[in-house]
């Protein structure tokens, strides 16, 4: 396939929109970034986002939509179609893309039952998307996990091949440690020869949403305002830090909530200030990024940060403290905090649809090389 305008659909473990992004690409190298957006849920969209997650927690079924599962892929199916109507009436050249990667919604990840869950309608969204001046002839990719999982992979981290291409068009020096600072943290490390290394590394903004949330009715600690000015408990976050995930080798990766108890159990939030509990969460996603370094090859030389944590500056004040490594935020290298991983879910698209692989054993620890996704013409 030659280089084609391609469209990505990403909702995130932060649960608090869908992003779209358009990008051109022959799924080997990006030759153009096009625009994006985030298209915020409603508060009554998250509310029912956070039900389905919970009432997805004893699943087995990856096909199952109990309780308000239903009720919530309905709904962000019509959400990503919205998006995708808004994003062409705003940007008319999105019309053209022949592709679109759909990533949905994780509700539930389990790899160690080799299960991992996410909502979203691929044939209800490709009738959205004809309705939305797409195709026909263009195709819908989604349901990328999926194959990654049934051959003995984790299913995530898959933005790592993205990452390896964007690391080819940087003036940076290698091996460069992309990091991804969504709801959960992970690392893509990439030298420029072999296959890129990944996993995810801890929480990122997830904890801290839901403290925030649970303290002050903000989602958000908005620049990590609370942060910067509260203390943080070391004898809680030697605590933290004691949890054998840390220091496990990889392959390895995460569920939204998997830190949640343990949290509760170890951290003493309730009997801390907002500004101590905030500083404490954020000191925790920076160590375990840190606790992540041994784990790679070799040292990195730079890192990049992406996603929406990089908008936090305490944040990445405590990364550059405890890294020890130049933290750049991606906007420096001219790329997007923002848009990168809907970027990623077009060219993973466009690669699954060319058959090429998605992950790799030293991403997902999958067995050999593995392409994935389900494909829908539209019509
Ligand atoms: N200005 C800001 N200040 C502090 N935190 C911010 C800011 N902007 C975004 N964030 C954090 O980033 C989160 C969103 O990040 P992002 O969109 O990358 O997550 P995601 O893609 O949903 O997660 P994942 O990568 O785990 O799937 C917000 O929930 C918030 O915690
Ligand atoms: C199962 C799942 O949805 N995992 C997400 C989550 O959010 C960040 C981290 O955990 C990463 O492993 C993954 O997302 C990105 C898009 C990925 O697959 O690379």
């Amino acid at each position: 396939m030659e280089t084609v305008a391609a469209i990505g659909l990403m909702s995130g473990t932060s649960l608090d929109g869908v992003d779209v992004a358009l990008i051109e690409t022959d799924g080997e190298r990006v030759a153009a970034f096009g625009p994006h957006a985030t298209y915020p849920y409603a508060p009554d969209d998250r509310a029912l986002l956070v039900r389905a997650i919970e009432e997805a927690a004893p699943l087995t079924d990856r096909t199952a939509r109990p309780g308000a599962l239903a009720q919530a892929e309905a709904m962000l199916t019509a959400r990503h179609g919205e998006a995708v109507a808004c994003f062409v009436a705003a940007h008319p050249a999105a019309a053209q893309a022949r592709v679109v990667g759909f990533h949905g919604q994780t509700v539930l990840h389990r790899p160690e039952i080799a299960l991992t869950v996410q909502i979203g309608d691929g044939a209800g969204l490709a009738r959205a998307l004809r309705a939305a001046g797409l195709g026909p002839g263009a195709t819908l990719v989604y349901d990328l996990r999926a194959a990654d999982v049934a051959a003995g992979g984790q299913g995530a981290p898959l933005v790592p091949v993205y990452h390896a291409a964007l690391a080819k068009g940087l003036d940076l020096p290698l091996p460069v440690l992309f990091l991804n600072l969504g709801g959960v943290a992970n690392v893509t490390y990439v030298d420029g020869g072999a296959d890129p290394v990944a996993f995810d590394t801890g929480p990122a903004n997830a904890l801290i949403d839901d403290f925030m949330k649970e303290r002050t009715g903000r989602p958000v600690d908005a620049e990590g305002a609370c942060a910067a000015a509260g203390r943080i408990d070391e004898a809680a976050l030697a605590r933290l830090l004691a949890h054998p995930f840390f220091a496990q080798q990889p392959p390895k990766s995460l569920d939204r909530n998997d830190f949640k108890a343990f949290v509760a159990e170890h951290a003493g939030l309730a009997s801390k200030s907002i500004e101590d509990g905030a500083a404490t969460l954020t000191a925790l996603s920076a160590a375990t990024v840190a606790a992540a370094l041994p784990l790679l090859p070799q040292r990195p030389r730079a890192v990049v940060a992406a996603g929406g944590g990089a908008h936090n500056p305490t944040l990445l004040a405590m990364l550059a403290g405890r890294l020890g490594v130049p933290v750049t935020p991606a906007e420096a290298v001219g790329l997007s905090s923002d848009a990168m991983e809907a970027q990623a879910f077009a060219f993973l698209a466009v690669r699954a649809l060319k058959g090429l692989p998605l992950s790799f054993p030293t991403t997902t620890g999958v067995p050999t090389p593995m392409t994935g996704g389900v494909s829908i013409p539209l019509q």
